[in-house]
């Protein structure tokens, strides 16, 4: 069986990676639009009516713009935007975060893809609030580092633009001074934490790759939480994934580039009992498992194939 998939805003960084992931794939036929029409909602509705799935890698009022134009009741939706993350009504598309979410993303035709910086911050911390370890209500921080392909072509161009040394120049810049990133409400809902965590992120000179880290004071914690006790908790919660890895031998460094061109997410728990301290760290990839990886596994799962399929392992 060949399946109809439209990406709407394949010209777009994460529409590109997508169709990178699927070309070659005999069970997928990419639908596409003559290029001086990509932005014509006619053209685009046509195409999201005609295919069994679509993923939108769209600005969130175009992403809105596209759900509008989908009337047939049967395409399924995964939308990489911000806009229907926190929607009750949509499968949140995180195959592994809840026992229940494969399942709901298999039978829904609503999947609303996670935020790179999400997808990180999620898998350390929500296994840990279902089980107790941490209570809903630990202040909890986010420190995080990006490439720059993390805010799409503008970003790319900006840091590309050879004529611009406020850009050429700069090697990281720490952002979102204002506490108020987007990515905010989606990490404190789908965590289950009854305040924001304070969201740190930097954008580095590299083009793609992220580090994602929440430091806990453990002495802090309930019960003798320990770092092998979170180690071990990570890993029964993804006990035979082949994307959410727990490395058990901890480096010396980690390194933005280490997940960087694969699909591939991994945790890291390093602890230091005596002084009740730990830090959790995620690598992954921004366009990766953080965008068009996760967006290819949640297309396999919802028509119903290998969920690793065509991804960067
Ligand atoms: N980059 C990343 O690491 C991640 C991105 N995302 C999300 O994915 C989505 C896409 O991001 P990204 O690929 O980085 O962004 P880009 O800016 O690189 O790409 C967006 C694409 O959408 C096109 N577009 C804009 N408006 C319309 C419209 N009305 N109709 C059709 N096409 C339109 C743009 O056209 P044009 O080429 O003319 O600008 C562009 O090609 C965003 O919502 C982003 O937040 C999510 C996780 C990570
Ligand atoms: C470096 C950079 O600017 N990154 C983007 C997030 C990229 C991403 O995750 O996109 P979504 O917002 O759709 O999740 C930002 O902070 O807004």
């Amino acid at each position: 069986m060949t399946f109809k998939v439209f990406i709407d805003g394949a010209a777009g960084t994460t529409g590109l990676e997508i169709a990178d992931r699927l070309a070659g794939r005999t069970d997928i036929a990419i639908l596409k639009i003559a290029d001086d029409r990509r932005k014509d909602p006619a053209a685009r509705a046509e195409a999201l009516n005609a295919a069994d799935a679509v993923i939108l890698c769209l600005p969130d009022d175009a992403a809105r713009e596209a759900v509008s134009l989908i009337d047939n009741g049967t395409t399924r939706i995964i939308d990489a935007s911000t806009a229907h993350r926190t929607a009750a009504d949509w499968a949140y598309g995180f195959a592994e975060l809840e026992p229940e979410a494969r399942a709901k993303i298999a039978g829904s035709t609503r999947i609303s893809n996670p935020g790179c910086y999400p997808t990180g911050f999620l898998a350390l911390i929500r296994p840990l609030v279902r089980a107790g370890l941490l209570p809903a209500d630990t202040p909890v921080s986010v420190n995080a580092l990006s490439g720059y392909s993390g805010g799409g072509k503008s970003m790319i161009a900006m840091f590309e633009d050879p004529n611009d040394p406020a850009a050429t120049d700069t090697a990281a810049r720490a952002y979102a001074l204002s506490l108020g990133h987007k990515h905010v409400p989606e990490m404190q809902g789908h965590a289950g934490l009854a305040h924001p965590p304070i969201f740190a992120p930097t954008v580095v000179r590299t083009y793609r790759g992220m580090l994602v880290e929440v430091p806990l004071h453990l002495h802090l914690l309930p019960g003798a939480v320990t770092g092998d006790k979170i180690r071990d908790t990570l890993a029964d919660a993804y006990a035979g994934s082949r994307i959410v890895r727990v490395v058990r031998d901890n480096p010396s460094f980690l390194t933005i580039e280490q997940a960087a061109g694969t699909d591939r997410l991994e945790l890291y728990v390093y602890a230091d009992e005596k002084n009740g301290q730990a830090r959790l760290i995620a690598a992954l990839d921004n366009l990766g498992k953080g965008a068009g990886g996760a967006a290819v596994q949640n297309l396999n799962i919802a028509l119903g194939l290998d969920e690793a399929e065509g991804l960067i392992l």
